[in-house]
């Protein structure tokens, strides 16, 4: 939500067409700040590199972040204020999208210059000239705002600058009435012209906490987090998660899925990411179920290989070290029949060919892994079952 809150701001202050934004700058707080469960900055810092890979105009600024004590907020922004001035004066058209006219631009020349903007002016669409330096405001949820309020967090005189030298662009959060907060304020009610308020339609509860609440407890975070910065929180064990092989299969990486993805266009075996994917054409030809012990088998045989040690076709347990990644019934010849799992427990009638992709990676040696990751389309089969539960003991066959 931190990365969404860019865009809702972004689209929100240009659409009022006297603002255009330049650039959105994202800075991590230092390890200073002592916060429960703050990462090490090291750790905080490689995780945006990632996130932001696929932004072109947030930028990671680790300033505040490499120093070793704790900065005030009003001191971060006139840190950025001052960088601000400094590269417009260097490059100036870095910030300039819209050129103004050649006559318009001498004009902006002779009385825009940086001593004559007030301190919380962005440049409007109509002011956009190289002369104009972009101001520098503070992007925060409607819960921070209303930080403000808490006895002995803020400075008065931090909240004064803040709000009255830089200005405020707040999003909306489920819980919070920023209209009502600025009122009961005096010192925001005085500047509440700089304060931006955007109402956030698309409503996300999402926060931090519960983020890291569901990493601590190894449960997904897949479409919360991007897949890069997971795959860094697993590298890492960040967050406590837990550093098991359970919970590694129980959230593979989403690298991982993706690659595998790819991989089922094609046929055949290969390495890819870590992980070795081996798909292969194999008949369905029973499948049975023992209530009492949770146990079930699906027998396989292999479309490949005719020839069976005795003689028949070689028929193939899938044990649980494997994580059945797919089951493509539409390459099934005789997709039909397996519409009724009945019908595929009785031994004689056409085993329909089913398109099987096994996926082990390659730390977990196969042979080591009793436990299922993942059934996909398999589990519209099993969960016809009555009374059957999924075990995950070693004996166990999928
Ligand atoms: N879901 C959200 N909607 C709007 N603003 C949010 C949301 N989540 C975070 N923010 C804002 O992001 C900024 C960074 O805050 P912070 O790091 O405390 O995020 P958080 O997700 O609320 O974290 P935590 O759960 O640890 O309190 C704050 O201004 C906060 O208001
Ligand atoms: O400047 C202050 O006095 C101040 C007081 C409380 C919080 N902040 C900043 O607010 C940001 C969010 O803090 P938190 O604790 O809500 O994650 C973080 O960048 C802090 O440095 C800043």
């Amino acid at each position: 939500m931190h990365l969404r809150m860019f865009e809702i701001a972004r689209d929100a202050l240009n659409k009022t067409g006297r603002y255009q934004v330049v650039s959105g700058i994202m800075s991590p707080v230092s390890d200073g700040y002592k916060k429960k469960d703050l990462l090490p900055a090291k750790h905080r810092v490689e995780m945006l590199k990632l996130a932001l890979r696929t932004s072109d105009w947030i930028k990671l600024d680790q300033w505040e972040s490499s120093l070793s004590s704790w900065t005030q907020t009003a001191k971060v922004l006139r840190h950025f204020r001052q960088q601000v001035e400094q590269q417009h004066q260097q490059h100036g058209e870095m910030f300039n999208h819209v050129k103004p006219s050649p006559s318009k631009r001498r004009k902006k020349q002779q009385h825009n210059t940086v001593a004559d903007l007030t301190e919380n002016q962005l440049p409007s669409m109509e002011d956009h000239s190289e002369n104009l330096v972009p101001s520098v405001k503070l992007l925060c949820g409607a819960d921070l705002l209303e930080s403000f309020a808490v006895p002995g967090l803020w400075d008065d005189e931090d909240i004064e600058y803040i709000v009255g030298s830089h200005g405020l662009v707040v999003i909306t959060r489920s819980g919070s009435d920023p209209q009502k907060f600025i009122y009961e304020s005096d010192i925001l009610t005085k500047y509440q012209e700089n304060i931006f308020i955007v109402t956030e339609w698309i409503f996300n509860d999402i926060s931090s906490t519960k983020v890291r609440r569901a990493l601590r407890r190894g449960d997904s975070v897949k479409y919360l987090l991007q897949d890069s910065v997971i795959d860094y929180v697993k590298k890492h064990q960040l967050y406590g998660i837990p550093d098991n092989k359970h919970f590694n299969k129980m959230m593979p990486s989403p690298s991982q899925d993706t690659i595998n993805a790819k991989e089922l266009e094609m046929d055949g075996m290969g390495f890819k990411g870590g992980g070795k994917l081996i798909n292969e054409i194999a008949a369905l030809e029973d499948i049975s179920t023992n209530p009492s012990s949770g146990e079930i088998s699906v027998i396989l045989r292999s479309a490949q290989n005719k020839s069976g040690v005795d003689g028949n076709c070689i028929s193939r347990h899938l044990p649980l070290h494997r994580m059945i990644t797919h089951l493509d019934k539409k390459s099934s010849q005789a997709a039909s029949t397996q519409s009724s799992p009945h019908r595929l427990d009785r031994k004689g009638t056409p085993s329909p060919l089913v398109k099987v992709s096994t996926t082990f990676t390659r730390e977990e040696e196969p042979e080591k892994n009793h436990k299922v990751s993942c059934i996909s389309d398999i589990g519209t089969l099993v969960r016809r079952v009555k009374n059957v539960r999924v075990g995950f003991t070693p004996e166990t066959r999928v």
